[in-house]
């Protein structure tokens, strides 16, 4: 691994906050914060669920101006009035939620980020460039809305890249990322620094931080709380300084009763409209009330096509899915969640809630067919407040003032929000993709324990993710999903990485044939 901030004399701060605090209302998400970052070296910023991270990196580019404090280029006093006057200096950002238009391709969203009218043949010939130089892959041709996330992300990534960066601040880059995109974002990473640039990069994940940062600064509620090599620390040292206690673990696997199927999926095909990835071949599916089955593969060979046909997003052949006894594949998603099934999707802003409107209103998006809080078309406000304050203490939701829109909650908070909000519901089925996107360790060891708590109290679990040591930590038994096709699953103790590794990439371990579906 390059690592040119090793050894040498430390560089000067290209990139510098100085005691910068900013203020919601009442919360002070940043409090008296400082941070230098300096030229070769990948800097980690780390830190809970709402502890501030994205908020310091906003007042950085321009996005958000400090309430007190300053920042420094170059050693020099500078103010970004907005994110252009960073980014013509070279500051570079990728979000943890994406700005980027569905129904345009990739070079055109590219081409609205970047100044001038370049043609968008040769634009498409940079970003192809680009690729090639840094293994991201990007199809510069391709519709945005048919991209799976993971896509997405590089799309943003390679848009920062063509802006050719002297700092480039990444916001949990590898969360939706396979491991081996993973270990080709580090390759980029290493390049980037090694001719010179600064990283910033924010991870929940610490043995990655552990491995490719050199320094890494600690916020906690707001406020600074140390700054640290992360190579003398251990990944439960970090953890300790985010949260200030030791960070719970999940539980291995209680036994449990397992019981009658909650959902059977029956030679389900879906044709690919060219939008959603892969097509679905033959999917054949059964999970037993107890039972957290796990989805491992590599984004867009189906999964989303697969969430959407469970949803009821895209209803199909009314046999083809059946939750608890009852027919459901031509249902639509109200009518599932009437059979009590829950689902989380893998995109929670835009998708699982609705950006612009309050919390307790996106509780509505979900529950208003449930009886209790919506009756005769009305809604009843006690019980809504009741459910509504259910999901925040039960599963700690932090956020400012009493009923914020979802867009004002933190990437973390704003999943356990939508976990809370289907567990909430009591369901005897719960579909979850990528179920610990950019939370922190300890809400992830929540989230895995409420969902292990769900199945012991005899609901059936599907999570979808592309994270396979949280799949083989949490799951009964792991499928693979390689070109729409799914394989049979197989229980976590009888199965390998290697072999998963195998199956994602179509192939069985061992005989070297191609991966079929199979009824399980
Ligand atoms: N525009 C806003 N209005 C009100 N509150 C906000 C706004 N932006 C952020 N906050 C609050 O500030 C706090 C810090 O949020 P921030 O997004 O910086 O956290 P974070 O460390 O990036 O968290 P995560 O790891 O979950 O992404 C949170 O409590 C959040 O709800």
């Amino acid at each position: 691994m390059v690592s040119s901030a090793e050894g040498a004399a430390a560089p000067a701060s290209l990139l510098e906050a100085v005691e910068l605090t900013k203020r919601f209302g009442a919360l002070v998400a940043n409090d008296h914060v400082s941070l230098a970052i300096r030229a070769g070296e990948t800097h980690a910023l780390l830190g809970e669920n709402g502890a501030g991270k994205s908020t310091l990196v906003k007042m950085m580019c321009g996005l958000l101006q400090p309430d007190s404090g300053e920042l420094l280029y170059e050693g020099a006093p500078i103010v970004f009035p907005d994110p252009a006057s960073s980014r013509a200096r070279g500051i570079g950002v990728v979000f943890q939620h994406f700005a980027l238009f569905d129904a345009m391709t990739v070079v055109e969203n590219v081409a609205l980020g970047l100044p001038g009218h370049e043609p968008l043949s040769s634009l498409a010939a940079r970003i192809d460039d680009c690729v090639d130089r840094y293994g991201l892959t990007v199809e510069p041709w391709r519709r945005v809305g048919e991209l799976s996330v993971g896509e997405r992300q590089r799309v943003e990534i390679v848009r920062c890249l063509l802006g050719d960066p002297r700092v480039l601040i990444l916001d949990e880059p590898t969360s939706v990322l396979t491991p081996d995109e993973s270990e080709s974002l580090f390759r980029t990473v290493d390049l980037l620094t090694g001719e010179g640039r600064a990283v910033l990069f924010i991870s929940h994940k610490l043995d990655e931080v552990r491995r490719l940062c050199h320094r890494a600064t600690v916020l906690r509620a707001g406020r600074f709380v140390a700054e640290v090599d992360p190579k003398q620390e251990t990944a439960a040292s970090l953890a300790r300084l985010m949260v200030g206690a030791e960070v719970p673990r999940t539980p291995r696997l209680v036994t449990h009763e397992i019981g009658a199927p909650r959902l059977l999926v029956r030679n389900l095909n879906v044709a690919g409209d060219g939008s959603r990835g892969s097509a679905l071949h033959d999917i054949n599916l059964e999970i037993r009330a107890g039972e957290i089955v796990g989805i491992a593969g590599v984004a867009g060979n189906g999964q989303t096509a697969l969430f959407e046909a469970l949803s009821g997003e895209a209803p199909g052949d009314p046999e083809s899915i059946v939750i608890d006894t009852v027919p459901a594949g031509g249902l639509g998603p109200t009518e599932r969640r009437a059979l009590r099934a829950g689902f989380v999707p893998e995109e929670r802003l835009g998708h699982a809630a609705a950006p612009d409107m309050p919390l307790s209103d996106n509780v509505l998006l979900t529950t208003h067919g449930d009886g209790g809080i919506v009756s005769h078309g009305v809604v009843r406000h006690s019980p809504l407040k009741r459910y509504f304050q259910g999901i925040v203490k039960g599963f700690d939701v932090r956020f400012g003032g009493k009923d914020p829109k979802a867009r004002r909650l933190s990437g973390g908070n704003l999943q356990k929000f939508v976990i809370g909000r289907e567990v909430l519901r009591d369901p005897v089925l719960i579909v979850v993709d990528q179920p610990t996107w950019g939370v922190d360790a300890a809400a992830a060891a929540f989230i895995r324990t409420t969902l292990r708590e769900r199945a012991a109290q005899g609901c059936a679990v599907l999570v979808i993710s592309q994270d396979l040591d949280e799949l083989l930590e949490f799951t009964d038994r792991i499928a693979v999903m390689s070109e729409g096709r799914l394989t049979p699953p197989v229980p976590v103790a009888e199965t390998s990485r290697e072999a998963i590794g195998l199956a994602m990439g179509g192939m069985h371990d061992g005989d070297g044939t191609e991966g079929g579906s199979h009824a399980a």
